[in-house]
Order: C-alpha cells, then structure tokens, then sequence
C-alpha cells in the first residue's frame, strides 16, 4: 500500500500555499494508482482534507490535518474537533501578519499557520509567536513555516489509524515523504514492516531509501502504471 505526503513530495514547493501547481496529469496517475492499489492508497498531509479536494484529489482516501481527519475509500470520514483556542491564535496570527510583507497567515479548519519563506527576517519573531499563543495547542514546525494546531496526532497515528481500516488493515505500508513532520510516518510504516522514502534533501532520518524530488517520486510512480513486461 502507498501513502504519500503532498508539498514538496508529490509536488515542488512554491513561494505560497496557494501556489502550487497541480495537473491533471497528476490527479489521473494517483486515481489510476489508487485503482491498481485495490484502493491502498492515501494522502497523507498537513493540509485539510477540504484543501486537497479544491485540488483534485476528491477520490482519494485522505488522512489530513497532521492526522487529525480522515476519510476512507468507502467515502467515510471523521476526525476531530477545532479547540476554541485556536480562534485567538488566528486572530494574533493575522495581526501580526497585517503590513509585514511577505509574511503570510495561512487559516487551516483545526489549526493556524504563519509563513516566512518570502520574509525570511520574520521567522524567529513568527516562531516565538507562535510558541507564545500555543497554550494548550501543538506547535507545528514546517518548511518556512510556524502553525499551531490541535494536538494529540501527527502523521504516525494518521498512518495507524489508517491501517486500523479496510482495505489498508494487514498491508505493508510505503510511505514518502520530504518534511520533518513525515519522520513519524517514517517511523510508523516501519512498525508495520514497511519502509519509509525520503523525498529531497538527505538527512538524519527514519527513512529507509531516497528519491531526489517530486520529479523523480512523480517518475517512480509513472513506472509503477506501466505494463509488466
Ligand atoms: O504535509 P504536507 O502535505 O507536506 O503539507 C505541509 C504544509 O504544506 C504547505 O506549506 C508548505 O508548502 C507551501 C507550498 O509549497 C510552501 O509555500 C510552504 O513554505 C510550505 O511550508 C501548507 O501550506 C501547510 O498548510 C501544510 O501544513
């Protein structure tokens, strides 16, 4: 079974949420994948599920939010609460983001998230921010990035949850990924007697192999449709 994590793993990083580019290309080779998977195939981002679907990915099973929601081949999903905190983080968060150039708020349906990849000089004071609105909340580190968020999942109880269902149940688990938030995807497939893939930069990793980009995960995945032989 596969899983696949989304920026910077299935697509390029770009300069804003919003600016990613998704083809239809891409969306046929995942439906097409999910198809010859018997359906053991998911996403597994830090986007919502909502995010996701505006995209394309509409006939995926998707666990989104950093595992905090999920949705299942049959089209079942659940998932779990927004904190009422999370309204005052937004509320700092988009304050603070007003007349910084560059700096960008990013409203997420179970959490809240500032960006600095186009002002790079914000990303201490957006940091402490965030660590200073968090209470109770999970801060979330990412690319170029601060969020907080409900708490008590991550991409390692997203995969497990997602195994604990048909038709993913008993299947060995391939999960690739390119973010620090993946390492607990890497280290759940591997409790599951699977492997995780590293996307982009090498570093210290739970991973077990490597591909270089979204180009070449987008290459490996194209070579999986063709016909045997
Ligand atoms: O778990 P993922 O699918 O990798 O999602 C992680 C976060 O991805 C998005 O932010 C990242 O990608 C942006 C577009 O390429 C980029 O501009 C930003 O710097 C990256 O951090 C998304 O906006 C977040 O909500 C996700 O949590």
């Amino acid at each position: 079974m596969l899983l696949l994590d989304f920026d910077g793993t299935l697509v390029p990083l770009a300069e804003r949420p919003e600016g990613v580019v998704v083809t239809r290309e891409l969306i046929d080779r995942m439906n097409r994948l999910s198809v010859l998977f018997e359906g053991r195939l998911a996403l597994v981002s830090g986007r919502a599920i909502e995010v996701l679907d505006d995209f394309g990915f509409e006939g995926l099973s998707i666990a989104g939010s950093h595992g905090a929601e999920w949705r299942l081949p049959d089209g079942s999903r659940d998932g779990l609460d927004r904190p009422d905190e999370l309204d005052e983080a937004k509320a700092a968060f988009i304050k603070f983001a007003n007349g910084k150039d560059g700096v960008l708020f990013e409203d997420k349906p179970l959490g809240a998230a500032l960006h600095f990849r186009l002002a790079p000089s914000f990303a201490d004071a957006s940091i402490d921010l965030a660590k200073g609105v968090a209470g109770d909340l999970h801060l979330q580190h990412g690319h170029d990035m601060i969020e907080v968020r409900v708490g008590g999942v991550n991409k390692g109880t997203a995969i497990a949850e997602l195994m604990s269902h048909a038709p993913f149940a008993g299947f060995r688990p391939i999960f690739l990924g390119d973010d620090v938030t993946d390492e607990d995807g890497f280290a759940r497939v591997g409790d599951h007697g699977g492997h995780g893939i590293l996307v982009g930069r090498i570093r210290d990793t739970r991973a077990s192999y490597h591909l270089s980009d979204p180009n070449a995960v987008n290459a490996w995945l194209a070579r999986a449709l063709e016909p045997a032989g």
